[in-house]
């Protein structure tokens, strides 16, 4: 029985790409990262690092104390008299503790010339000036020392990370003004088929509102990325090819969906051949996703999800952000579902790996967590997706799922962002 991590590349049907070499291929065809910028330290939630983010500054800047208390010279006296108090933010230099001394002290402050340690206030009595602690103290007791989290010099960031709240926290800390970082991937987004109406119009017979591209402009929404909207693409092959050597030419990527398959009327193929781009991937074994097409057009990678609304996300997910997250600078990190017990049964799904809408319900006794698959399957459903809390895994070759058996899932907030 295959496991949640198991290599999906082992039992994909003949004729399609594994899973995992679909990723690699994806990754590929974006060898290098967009170029950088410098940005003020107010702009950088979101950026990807191009180069290591240099600490200016110790951290902490000063010896202080880690508790409410009392600063002493001596550690391993009992009785010290009380001269001076000392609060975090205070103004003027404390005054040298001499031993014998203690100095009253409020966390954060900085410790007076002289002092070794901190005992807290709930561990001394107090007798008029002098305080007499119940026990005697280690040498460097409740004391935050200069340097001891970070040194000046130190890598606060490495290169290739997106700047999220720890990172801001530290830089701030830090004293940090300025970091480079990439420039924002320029993202073209496209939707095709004469089907398709722009969200807001009204319906007419035989049309359908736009889901995708509202849909993965909200996946796009990230400090990283600027989308450029670039509409919707009528069934012509030479306006599709017209289209996709404009936007090939000024943006670093294009993310299309739809006319990826075999009919008469999925012209992307033949339009990406003529507006003088390659594709490096079709076909993936992936379920739903499996007409995926990654390639390039002019200086931008191109991915083609395709038109069904779910197999456009999970197209996306696991395949496109692949190229994104590398045009963007950052590692593309191996899939790894969690694991889960099925909470479901199921023929399949052969050749493919398939993702499916599934909501978490408790615990097995082990304490794994329980996978309910929503929904009946179909890439063109959306409405399984609304109580999903994110995708089950199962890989490419199993014969059957169980109620019991270990599978992968995908949560949406990790799948989700970019
Ligand atoms: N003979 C075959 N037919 C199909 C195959 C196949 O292997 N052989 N594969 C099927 C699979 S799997 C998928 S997935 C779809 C992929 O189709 P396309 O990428 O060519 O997409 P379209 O044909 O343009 O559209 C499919 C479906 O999705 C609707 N759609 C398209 N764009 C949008 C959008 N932006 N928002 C909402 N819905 C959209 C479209 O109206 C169609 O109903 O091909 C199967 N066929
Ligand atoms: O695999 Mo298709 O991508 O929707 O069913």
């Amino acid at each position: 029985m295959s496991r949640a991590g198991d290599a999906f590349d082992l039992c994909a049907e003949p004729g399609l790409a594994a899973l995992e070499t679909a990723r690699a291929t994806a990754a590929a065809l974006a060898p290098s990262p967009v170029g950088v910028e410098e940005l003020p330290f107010a702009a950088l939630r979101g950026r990807v690092t191009s180069s290591a983010v240099i600490s200016p500054a110790p951290l902490p800047p000063f010896d202080h104390s880690a508790m409410d208390g009392y600063a002493v010279a001596d550690p391993g006296r009992l009785r010290h008299r009380v001269r001076g108090r000392l609060t975090a933010g205070g103004r003027g230099a404390p005054e040298p503790l001499a031993p014998g001394d203690a100095a009253r002290i409020f966390t954060g402050a900085p410790l007076p010339p002289g002092a070794r340690a901190v005992v807290m206030q709930e561990r001394v009595l107090r007798e008029g000036d002098d305080i007499v602690l119940t026990a005697a103290l280690e040498d460097g007791a409740n004391v935050r020392r200069r340097g001891e989290d970070v040194a000046a010099g130190d890598a606060l960031v490495p290169e290739g990370v997106t700047l999220d709240a720890r990172h801001l926290a530290i830089l701030a800390a830090s004293g940090v003004e300025r970091a480079v970082v990439r420039r924002k991937v320029v993202v073209g987004l496209l939707s095709t088929g004469d089907e398709l109406l722009e969200h807001g119009r009204p319906l007419a017979p035989g049309r359908i509102h736009d889901a995708n591209r509202p849909m993965l402009a909200a996946i796009l929404d990230r400090p990283a990325y600027e989308v450029v909207d670039l509409g919707i693409a009528p069934d012509d092959p030479a306006a599709l090819a017209r289209l996709l050597a404009e936007a090939g030419a000024r943006c670093d990527a294009l993310v299309t969906s739809g006319a990826t398959s075999v009919g008469d009327e999925d012209h992307l193929a033949a339009a990406v051949a003529a507006a003088g781009g390659s594709l490096g991937l079709a076909k993936v074994a992936l379920k739903p996703g499996k007409p995926i097409v990654v390639g390039r057009v002019g200086r931008a990678v191109l991915v083609g999800l395709p038109g069904n609304p779910f197999a456009a996300l999970v197209g996306h997910m696991l395949i496109g952000r692949v190229a994104l997250e590398r045009l963007a600078g950052l590692d593309v990190k191996p899939l790894a579902p969690l694991t889960a017990v099925a909470a479901f049964e199921q023929r399949g799904p052969g050749g493919r790996t398939e993702f499916a809408p599934a909501r978490l319900a408790g615990r097995n006794p082990s304490g794994l967590p329980l996978a309910e698959k929503l929904g009946r399957g179909g890439s063109a459903r959306l409405a399984p997706l609304i109580a999903a809390d994110g995708l089950a895994v199962i890989p490419a070759g199993r014969e059957e799922v169980r109620r019991g058996d270990i599978v992968g899932f995908l949560p949406f907030e990790a799948a989700l962002e970019v």
